[in-house]
């Protein structure tokens, strides 16, 4: 008997972009881009304004493209927005821009009414999973009262908690202490989603498979990190020589 073929929800890992063009405000951020982004772990790096969030919130499905499309696992993110959050979830740049709720709890649980759980057991959900990594007391705690860095963590186990099969963390290491680095780090070291994360921090995405270079809205570098995150950083000091000679 032939076997159906498999919907392409089925690919664990499938995130493509075709021929996408976005225009945010007046400004033409990417013009015909073509992506497709398999890999397990894969870096963005590049200078302020290059794209990097902008990719993020198309492929999360915050922003649309005005051409083109954009496909996670198989959803279109404009046709299958519903189905959307089950495969891909955004952690933003900016944490005040992600939370709702006054307290973690709430906010955990937001992740999980959000896909169709009981708040009741949402919230018991998620007083489970922060005990389960001994943050008992970060339950009741009031996000408004926790430092920025504790507010990043706090979006990153919204996140976790409702599972999504791909992680897209703007700037995670952005405002955490060092130490809280290194364990982010080894969080996401350990874990089997897919993850993109956008840094300007190279060293978190050094030993990445796949590091893609954004320069004006455009790929200027894609390979293995090393390569990629060496390539930008000669890039960057030769630019900042060239600087310093023009003010000598
Ligand atoms: N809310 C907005 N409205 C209009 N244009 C925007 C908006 N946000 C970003 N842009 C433009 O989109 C382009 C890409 O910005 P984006 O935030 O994606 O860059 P980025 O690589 O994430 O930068 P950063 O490293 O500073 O976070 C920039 O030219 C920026 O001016």
């Amino acid at each position: 008997m032939p076997q159906p073929t498999p919907p392409e929800t089925s690919s664990p890992h499938s995130i493509r972009l075709e021929a996408v063009t976005l225009v945010r405000g007046n400004q033409h951020v990417f013009e015909g881009l073509t992506l497709s982004l398999q890999e397990t772990r894969i870096g963005l790096i590049g200078d302020n304004g290059a794209g990097k969030s902008s990719l993020f919130r198309l492929i999360s499905g915050l922003d649309q493209p005005q051409q083109g499309r954009v496909v996670v696992h198989g959803c279109d993110t404009q046709a299958d927005r519903r189905q959307l959050s089950k495969h891909v979830g955004l952690m933003f740049q900016n944490p005040d821009d992600q939370i709702i709720f006054p307290t973690v709890a709430e906010e955990l649980a937001f992740s999980l009414t959000a896909r169709g759980e009981t708040r009741q057991a949402a919230r018991q959900q998620a007083r489970d999973f922060l005990a389960q990594r001994g943050l008992e007391a970060w339950a009741g705690r009031a996000v408004g009262e926790l430092s920025q860095g504790q507010r990043q963590q706090v979006c990153l186990l919204a996140l976790q908690i409702s599972e999504p099969a791909t992680l897209l963390l703007d700037e995670p290491f952005a405002s955490l202490d060092l130490l809280s680095q290194a364990r982010l780090a080894a969080q996401l070291e350990a874990s089997d989603h897919q993850i993109l994360v956008s840094t300007h921090l190279l060293e978190h995405v050094y030993d990445f498979e796949r590091v893609l270079w954004l320069e004006q809205g455009k790929v200027r570098a894609d390979g293995p990190g090393r390569e990629v995150c060496e390539a930008y950083a000669e890039n960057v000091r030769e630019r900042a020589a060239a600087e310093r000679g023009r003010h000598a």
